[in-house]
This record gives structure tokens, C-alpha cells and sequence, in this order.
């Protein structure tokens, strides 16, 4: 049997479809953003978030991210408006990075890759949980955030970093509770939006995009941080946990709209 999906040579993105046959969909994330075929869009509200800090509970890492995991059980944090119809749920949030400051955003803007992708995960109760959720065309809606090394670092990603040393090896969890994380947006609202799916095995096209276009910065050193969390388990070689993106995926004629000139 094929090992376990993952980012490696023998079990990375170019042999998902081999167990998750939806990994050759027509409506597949992540994908390369040309800004000439963004379709400017007048219309496109903009989005707001209402996050209860009090619903953060615990920060891991389970081997191929390191995910802050927050309490969906009622319309407590949610996200509203831009193409949303109603309020999703706010369920975690987590990163995608490289091997280096480079690369390791998984969405691709006018050829530039980003040092890294923050996704947070919200998902529309109407379908009553999250794996309905994911069934659904209309079942998630994920805020993608790109991550720039740069000379002011944003201070409010320091929160998340500080609890990498807790988190060092696969399976490990720690408290993060009292943490707001729309204090990671950007100045601007702006964003892309499109339709397209998991950019991890199920690979379910259930995913309403909103990507913000003004990243936020991070120093080199914080980029190493997130690289020194490790793939294995504790009594395991070390693994560097490094380049967990998947590469832009076909655009088969989507539009993607632009709440901005
Ligand atoms: O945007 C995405 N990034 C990921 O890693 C995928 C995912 C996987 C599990 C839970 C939530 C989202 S979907
Ligand atoms: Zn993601």
C-alpha cells in the first residue's frame, strides 16, 4: 500500500490523485493569479471577521503544519460578507512554508512565491459540521494570508512562533487560548476570490477562496523557526518540516475576481 500522503518525493502532490482521484478535479487549489485575467468586481462586498479570542484552544503540530485549533460548536467566531452568504466558522487556522524565504506559499500572485501561506479555515454550519461541510460547493471558506520576510516584522505573528519550541515533533499539542487572530490581517482588505478546493488530500472542491493581497511581513528568523519544527515524532530522526505546499494547480477557465482595482 502507498505510504501515507505527504510532501515527499514518493507521496507528495504528483501521487495524491493515486488514492484522492479528486486531486485531478477541474476546480483545484492552489493556483497561479495573473493580474491581467483578474476580473475586477465592483460589486464584491467587503468581508468582515468577528472572532471571540476566548475560542482558542490549542496550538499542534501534526506533522505536515503547525495548526491553532479553535471551538466551532456555535457561531462564535465567524467570518461575513465579501462572497460569503452567511456566516462561516472559524475552525483553525494554520501555515504552508519552504525550504527557504523564497518559496512555500502554495497561491502564486504575477510569478511571486511568498516565504509562506497562512490559511484560516471557516466552514458554513448550514450543512451542519465540517465534514458536510466538505461535501459542499458552498461548505468552506478559507482566508489565505501571504507571509513576506521583510525588516518590520508584524509583532502579532511573535504569538504563534514563541509556542513552536512546545510544539517541536509530530503529535505535539499545547494551550493557545486568549489569542484574536484577526490581529494578523493585513492594513488592507483587498482580496482575490475564487472557487477551488483542499490543497491537501481529500482535495474536495468545496472551497471559496479569499486571498488578501497586501501581505504581512516576517523576519528570517521567525521563517526559521516555523523550518526547525520537525515531520517525525519525538523518539524520530529529526525530520525538518519544510516545503508542505502543493504547486499551483490547472485554472480551467475559473474566474478569479478582484474586490480591487
Ligand atoms: O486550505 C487548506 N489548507 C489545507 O491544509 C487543507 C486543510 C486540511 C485539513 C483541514 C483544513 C484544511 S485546505
Ligand atoms: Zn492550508
Amino acid at each position: 500500500a502507498q505510504s501515507v500522503w505527504g510532501y515527499d518525493s514518493d507521496n507528495g502532490p504528483e501521487r495524491w490523485h493515486e488514492n484522492y482521484p479528486l486531486a485531478k478535479g477541474d476546480k483545484q487549489s492552489p493556483i497561479e493569479i495573473n493580474s491581467k485575467d483578474v476580473q475586477h468586481d465592483s460589486s464584491l462586498p467587503a468581508w468582515h471577521a468577528s472572532y471571540d479570542p476566548g475560542a482558542a484552544k490549542t496550538i499542534l503540530n501534526n506533522g505536515r503544519t503547525c495548526r491553532v485549533v479553535f471551538d466551532d460548536t456555535f457561531d462564535r467566531s465567524v467570518l461575513r460578507g465579501g462572497p460569503l452568504t452567511g456566516a462561516y466558522r472559524l475552525r483553525q487556522l494554520h501555515l504552508h512554508w519552504g525550504s527557504s524565504d523564497d518559496h512555500g506559499s502554495e497561491h502564486v500572485i504575477d510569478g511571486v512565491k511568498y516565504a509562506a501561506e497562512l490559511h484560516m479555515v471557516h466552514w458554513n454550519p448550514k450543512h451542519g459540521n465540517f465534514a458536510g461541510a466538505l461535501k459542499q460547493p458552498d461548505g468552506v471558506a478559507v482566508v489565505g494570508i501571504f507571509l513576506k520576510v521583510g525588516k518590520t516584522p508584524k509583532p502579532e505573528m511573535k504569538r504563534i512562533l514563541e509556542e513552536i519550541d512546545n510544539i517541536k515533533t509530530k503529535g505535539k499539542e499545547a494551550p493557545f487560548q486568549h489569542f484574536d487572530p484577526s490581529i494578523l490581517f493585513p492594513k488592507s482588505r483587498d482580496y482575490w476570490t475564487y472557487h477551488g478546493s483542499f490543497t491537501t488530500p481529500p482535495c474536495e472542491e468545496c472551497i471559496t477562496w479569499i486571498l488578501l493581497r497586501e501581505p504581512i511581513e516576517v523576519s528570517s528568523d521567525q521563517m526559521a523557526k516555523l523550518r526547525s519544527l520537525s515531520k517525525n515524532g519525538e523518539n524520530e530522526p529529526v525530520n525538518p518540516l519544510v516545503d508542505n505546499w502543493r504547486p499551483p494547480q490547472p485554472v480551467k477557465g475559473r474566474i478569479v475576481r478582484a474586490s480591487f482595482k
